[in-house]
């Protein structure tokens, strides 16, 4: 078993049980459901079904089972603090590219899809809970014929999303189920709605660039130092020093 969690500013919880119900799974949702509170399953964009979190502190989280991705966290003075890209699709033809999309069972470009296939399937969610008025769900997604195609292994992995009054805790649980070890690489690749006014990068000078939307024959740079103020897709490599 191996887990990776990301957790801001998680206060120690007395994990006083109030209100719990297990056992719920959702492909689609046709009316909002509700079965433990602050936890609710609905419609999300392209009809697609999303549970939302809510705290009695005002804070709220979405997170579409589509991918298992949490595309919104909005703190009690109703700011989103993730970032959804606009021209992301919500359509199951490409992963939603926002929030925090899983990377899983490979984590960038490798033999399989660029950061695997977690997040183009419908996870289902298989537990609630509110504890001390913070509601808390836990979605899965195990091997099938579509990722077995790419990777044939059998897994779980169990993703628990804890919406406190302002932090957010996010815990990815995986589980070798097949016979046979296997390794991967994971990220819960976080996407930030952050202001880049002022923001800069240095010591980019003769870094090798890859530009993956505008420039394909990768420049050696010629600025020590770059405005991140304006669009752009860069990776930058240090050339190794004797
Ligand atoms: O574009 P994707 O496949 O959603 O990946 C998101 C980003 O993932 C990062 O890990 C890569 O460095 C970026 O190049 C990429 O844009």
């Amino acid at each position: 078993m191996a887990m990776v969690s990301m957790s801001f500013s998680l206060p120690n919880l007395n994990l006083r049980r109030v209100n719990r119900y297990s056992g719920m799974a959702f492909a689609s949702v046709n009316k909002e459901t509700s079965t433990t509170v602050g936890v609710r399953v609905t419609e999300g964009e392209g009809n697609l079904p999303k549970v939302v979190l809510t705290s009695p502190h005002g804070s709220e989280a979405e997170i579409y089972l589509f991918g298992g991705c949490l595309t919104s966290w909005k703190v009690p003075n109703g700011k989103d603090l993730l970032f959804v890209r606009p021209d992301a699709v919500f359509n199951k033809k490409k992963p939603i590219s926002g929030g925090v999309p899983h990377c899983f069972p490979q984590f960038g470009p490798g033999a399989i899809q660029q950061h695997g296939f977690a997040r183009n399937l419908d996870w289902s969610v298989v537990d609630s809970d509110n504890v001390d008025g913070n509601p808390v769900v836990t979605l899965l997604l195990k091997d099938g014929p579509y990722s077995r195609s790419m990777w044939d292994f059998g897994f779980q992995a169990l993703y628990k999303v804890i919406l406190n009054s302002e932090s957010i805790s996010t815990e990815l649980t995986i589980t070798n189920t097949d016979n046979k070890p296997f390794s991967f690489t994971s990220a819960l690749h976080t996407y930030f709605s952050a202001s880049v006014t002022g923001a800069s990068v240095k010591g980019l000078k003769g870094c090798k660039t890859l530009d993956k939307e505008l420039d394909p024959t990768n420049p050696v740079e010629g600025k020590e130092e770059r405005s991140v103020t304006f669009y752009a897709h860069l990776q930058y490599r240090k050339p190794i020093s004797n």
